[in-house]
């Protein structure tokens, strides 16, 4: 058996096609949909990532302004930026990418994102808002996970499913959501005690660590749904995820692939997010 691939490709572009309509229609009554991406690392994934984001913003008709702090930016320098965006009123969205320089903190400086502008639901405030049911945006991660699933008609219902990694940008949003599907959700990590044994009594499988192959064939039951976030890159310039492909696909139901998996329907919903933002 092989699994099936569960790609984010189309339901990537179907995003992208209901955004270039809806940033058509802003523009055309005088509001040009806008986000701001802000990075203080000489990471060059993320460098890579931030191009990637301001090429897919062009296409669909949002403006997309890159704010590149150097490296040594401090928790000040960081804090201040984000402030002055959240005041800005042509910047309707605001994305902080990781990583961060040494000793800043997402949380210490994501609460200079202002609550409306956090298309990237990094403030601790939208974090709680989305947790006690309220309006908040989702990390755009966590929610590309519970999309694609959906779009696949993967049922979520009375379903087992473990979550591994408990990062507050993927981990705890993404199990929050699966719960909100009603779904039985464990959330493992590195200190839990026979991954394994945990992942393969669940029907639905979620890595979201970082760490190149990480989930193994022996991680997963036969015929499971398996949902990789890892976006490691490769010398060769190449991409991998947390799940060792090609094992796990001779044992698992469906796989999403890496890249061509969760990565394009994260970038799609960060635009989604801005337009709605805009549109408010
Ligand atoms: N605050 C924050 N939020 C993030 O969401 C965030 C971040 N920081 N830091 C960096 C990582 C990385 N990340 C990716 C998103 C999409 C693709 C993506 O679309 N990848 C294509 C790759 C296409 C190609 O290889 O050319 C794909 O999977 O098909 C990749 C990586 C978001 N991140």
């Amino acid at each position: 058996m092989t699994a099936t691939l569960l790609s984010g490709k189309e339901l990537a572009a179907a995003i992208r096609a209901e955004i270039a309509v809806k940033a058509a229609e802003l523009s055309a009554v005088g509001v040009r949909p806008r986000l701001a991406v802000v990075y203080a690392t000489a990471d060059e994934s993320a460098a890579w990532y931030v191009r990637l984001i301001a090429k897919t913003a062009e296409k669909v008709g949002v403006g997309c302004e890159i704010v590149d702090l150097g490296p040594d930016a401090s928790e000040r320098d960081v804090r201040y930026k984000l402030s002055s965006l959240s005041l800005d009123q042509r910047v309707h969205g605001i994305i902080l990418q990781t990583p961060l320089p040494h000793g800043v903190r997402m949380q210490d400086v994501a609460l200079a994102i202002a609550f409306e502008k956090d298309v990237d639901g990094a403030n601790p405030l939208s974090l709680g808002r989305l947790v006690s049911g309220l309006p908040a945006f989702a990390p755009t991660t966590a929610e590309a996970v519970v999309r694609l699933l959906d779009h696949h008609h993967v049922e979520l219902t009375g379903r087992r499913v473990a979550v591994v990694g408990r990062s507050a940008v993927v981990g705890k949003p993404v199990a929050h959501l699966l719960l909100n599907q009603n779904a039985t959700v464990t959330v493992c990590h590195s200190r839990t005690k026979d991954l394994a044994e945990v992942t393969s009594s669940a029907e639905v499988v979620v890595a979201a660590v970082g760490k190149a192959g990480l989930i193994t064939a022996d991680h997963v039951a036969p015929g499971a749904v398996v949902v990789d976030v890892g976006t490691i890159p490769t010398e060769s310039g190449g991409m991998v995820g947390d799940v060792e492909a090609e094992g796990v696909a001779a044992k698992a139901g469906a796989l999403t692939p890496v890249p061509g998996g969760v990565g394009p329907v994260t970038t799609a919903l960060l635009l989604q997010h801005t337009v709605q933002a805009a549109s408010r």
